[in-house]
């Protein structure tokens, strides 16, 4: 009889989760994928099979939307019908930070999840629906284990030097330090680029992760050894509505014009980036369609940023090999790629622009110095992976 993990990324206002299958050798098998969107306003539940066939969907009214423990109840219900003789072993979760003690994934137990809650301030836009997801699927069923997968964790072990800002010892010492995130999908991607490109051995790769957060991370010899957040997910490139990088001076400037901590996390956190900047939208599709010249500048804006920062990771890497995008954006935008592309052309990148426009695994040309690749992340299958691991030992 085979076992059955849950996948569960929970955001502000939907709830991303997968069921994969695990037959005992190789990797868990996805079976189920869906989400509950619209939580807090009016929830639509929707569920795919592994060849995207639809097999459920559900709304709420406005009534019941904000109940997690209810909306994650009826989840459970549902896959527990679908399970076709499979033992639901665990849930794992997606949670944004791990802080300074956590470098691996951890069984959730109560000590935990209100250590995970002190957190909450260094990951306002994720931890605090993270833990609400952890909980409410808690109350719903007690008994099932559940575990924590941190996107801190895959870069705890980086250089200290990618790790230290330079500021007083005992505030580093308090955690104050560079974390970096979206840590699952780097390390799925460090796992997936030997099978596709094996040439490129123990080789020193800048990975671009750009979705609706958006951040890059040097790897080398498949471990993390910079990245471009850092204390918190605000840090690095600018995204969909955060400001990425910015001069911390800028903070004192807004604060001694009487903007309190509130104003000043809902400017850079929600109306900053591509929105900010754009006045239009946070969506990429959106502004590459857009003639107005403010959406043209915030494209660029992101592009000049992305070159920018590979020249800084291949710095700490002492060179770079291949280039690799993912995400929303990586995976699917052939503008911002050939974009990025020939604004890196003096470290050797050529792009083919077929191949570019394909999607294809491989984007750059036969005579391209430097290999660029586009690759689909997995930040779920490297979840079950870890789960299964927590739970079973392999
Ligand atoms: N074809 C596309 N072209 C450009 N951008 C796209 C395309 N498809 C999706 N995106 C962008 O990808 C982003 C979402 O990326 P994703 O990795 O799914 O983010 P998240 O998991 O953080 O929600 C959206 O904000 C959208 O702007
Ligand atoms: C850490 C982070 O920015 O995550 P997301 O891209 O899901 O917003
Ligand atoms: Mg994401």
């Amino acid at each position: 009889m085979s076992n059955a993990i849950l996948v569960i990324n929970a955001g502000s206002s939907s709830l991303k989760f997968s069921v994969f299958r695990d037959h005992g050798g190789g990797d868990p098998v996805v079976t189920i994928n869906g989400q509950i969107s619209g939580i807090g306003t009016q929830p639509v539940f929707e569920a795919k099979d592994a060849q995207r066939r639809p097999l459920a969907e559900k709304s709420w009214g406005a009534g019941e939307a904000s109940d997690r423990t209810a909306l994650l109840s009826y989840l459970l219900d549902w896959i527990e019908e679908r399970l076709e003789g499979a033992t639901l072993i665990a849930a794992g979760h997606r949670v944004v930070h791990g802080g300074i003690r956590h470098a691996a994934p951890v069984l959730l137990t109560p000590a935990v999840l209100d250590e995970l809650d002190g957190l909450v301030p260094l990951a306002p836009l994720h931890q605090p629906h993270n833990l609400a997801a952890i909980r409410a699927l808690a109350e719903a069923h007690p008994e099932l284990p559940q575990v924590a997968c941190f996107d801190t964790a895959f870069h705890r072990n980086q250089p200290w030097q990618a790790q230290t800002f330079a500021i007083p010892r005992d505030l580093t010492e308090e955690g104050v330090r560079r974390y970096g995130f979206h840590g699952l999908s780097y390390e799925y991607i460090a796992r997936r680029l030997p099978e596709i490109a094996p040439e490129l051995g123990d080789s020193r790769v800048v990975v671009a992760h750009l979705g609706s957060g958006a951040s890059m991370c040097a790897i080398h010899g498949g471990r993390s050894v910079d990245s471009t957040m850092g204390f918190t997910a605000l840090d690095g490139l600018p995204m969909g509505t955060r400001c990425g990088t910015i001069d911390p001076g800028v903070l004192i400037y807004l604060m001694r014009k009487g903007m309190d901590a509130g104003a000043i996390e809902k400017l850079l956190y929600n109306k900053s980036g591509l929105l900010g900047v754009s006045g239009i939208s946070n969506d990429m599709r959106t502004l590459l369609d857009s003639s107005d010249p403010h959406a043209q500048e915030a494209v660029e804006l992101f592009c000049f940023r992305i070159a920018k920062e590979t020249g800084a990771l291949a710095a700490s890497m002492g060179g770079v090999d291949a280039v690799v995008f993912t995400a929303g954006i990586g995976e699917r935008s052939a503008p911002v790629r050939a974009r990025v592309g020939d604004k890196l052309a003096w470290m050797g990148v050529e792009i083919d622009p077929a191949a570019n426009e394909a999607n294809a695994a491989k984007i750059s040309s036969p005579g391209s110095r430097l290999p660029v690749y586009v690759i689909p992340t997995d930040e779920e299958r490297m979840i079950a992976l870890h789960t299964r691991k927590v739970l079973t030992g392999r």
